[in-house]
């Protein structure tokens, strides 16, 4: 048994807080079932160091929220937000989504958490390419979710079969130490675990090798580029932190090899351990990375839900709790500054950013596809600081 909740259990609400089912009951007993209120999901804090976040997570929340009798204003899945401006704003009677609340922000927080972290190391990676490799940091149910949202907070694959398959991408990946290891204790050259590498994946696979296993890491490139000559796409250094040192240092001498004994094509791709000083510090010697623990365990981007407006006699009364602002807001994007105004009022520069994706349950905008708004978060990349 897996100790995962199914669709079925997500969507009846049963992943709620147990508080919010208690909630229902005593707003049930006191006859206010049919208050209606307009709830705000805004953050007031973002990470240490982080200045922006992305707001991710919006396609499933559509789903899980299609047919509930609310009306739901978001920013586009994707959009880049600040502390406290509105990314998503729900009206409707309160025990419509009262015990979707937990399984609403655990979405919006989980996505939103990964692809910030994902843009951030994609931004640290100044264009080069970003495979995220975490799937094994995580509980495989929840895995093709942090695949998804790896990949449209930037990161350019994902290596799990699932998550690529939902992704409607091909699955990136190179080979694991343990194929070397095998090779050398059965048939005693851990080289002849490229070739029948390069035999056995199918011709549209790149040939990137694992070059750190038991030589150096110089040594290892130049056999496997003497063995597989032009078929060598790349070599892949994972090196062991005791081994680590100066991996600068490391990848330039690899280069330097390579290119001096002819092999200027081989790419050289870096993964373990890496984190944003690291992607960062590699960029400009480096063909790509993998990384994966710093994107799938993040930093938390700690959404919350306010009621912001209840109505009241037929008119919407602003309230909040203390520390919270009063009101429905929208959020406008003028050139690189943000505007956040009481919604309805004259915009006070620039475009508005949420926009209705529900009306009273139906779902009244498509959203777009995730290779969209990965092109979209992209975009905004190179304008974020
Ligand atoms: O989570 P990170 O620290 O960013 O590491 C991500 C990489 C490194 C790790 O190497 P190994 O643990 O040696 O695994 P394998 O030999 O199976 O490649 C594995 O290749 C992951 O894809
Ligand atoms: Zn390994």
């Amino acid at each position: 048994m897996f100790y995962t909740a199914s669709p079925e259990d997500v969507v009846s609400g049963k992943t709620t807080d147990i508080y919010f089912l208690r909630t229902v009951e005593v707003l049930k007993n006191a006859g206010l079932t049919d208050v209606k209120v307009r709830a705000e999901f805004h953050l007031s804090s973002l990470p240490k160091d982080y200045r922006w976040g992305l707001f991710t997570g919006l396609k499933e929340v559509l789903e899980l929220l299609r047919g509930r009798r609310v009306t739901v204003y978001a920013m586009p899945e994707g959009t880049a937000f600040y502390e406290n401006e509105p990314v998503m704003v729900i009206e409707g009677p309160y025990l419509e989504f009262a015990v979707l609340e937990t399984a609403i922000l655990g979405i919006l927080r989980h996505y939103s958490s990964i692809s910030t972290k994902a843009a951030r190391v994609k931004k640290a990676a100044g264009g080069k390419t970003c495979l995220f490799f975490g799937a094994r940091a995580l509980h495989p149910a929840v895995q093709p979710m942090a695949d998804r949202a790896a990949y449209i907070g930037g990161c350019d694959g994902v290596a799990t079969v699932k998550g690529a398959e939902m992704l409607g991408v091909k699955p990136s990946g190179t080979m694991p130490h343990a194929l070397m290891i095998i090779f050398r204790a059965a048939m005693g050259d851990h080289t002849l675990a490229w070739l029948w590498f390069d035999r056995s994946v199918p011709p549209d696979v790149p040939r990137i090798v694992l070059a750190d296993t038991f030589l150096d890491e110089r040594e290892e490139a130049l056999l496997a580029a003497r063995m597989l000559g032009p078929r060598l796409h790349g070599v892949r250094l994972d090196t062991p932190g005791s081994r680590r040192g100066n991996m600068r240092r490391i990848v330039e001498e690899v280069r330097w090899a390579l290119d001096l004994h002819g092999y200027r094509d081989v790419k050289i791709y870096v993964s373990g351990g890496l984190d944003e000083p690291q992607v960062a510090a590699l960029r400009d010697v480096v063909d790509g990375f993998g990384v994966g623990t710093a994107i799938a365990f993040p930093p938390s981007i700690d959404l919350s839900m306010d009621i912001v407006e209840v109505e009241v006699g037929g008119r919407w009364v602003p309230i909040t709790k203390r520390g919270k602002l009063p009101g429905f807001k929208q959020v406008y994007k003028c050139g690189s500054r943000r505007a956040v105004a009481k919604w309805g009022e004259p915009a006070p520069c620039g475009e508005p950013l949420l926009q209705k994706w529900i009306e009273e349950g139906a779902l009244v905008k498509t959203p777009p596809s995730d290779s969209e708004i990965r092109e979209y978060v992209l975009r905004q990349l190179a304008e974020l600081e």
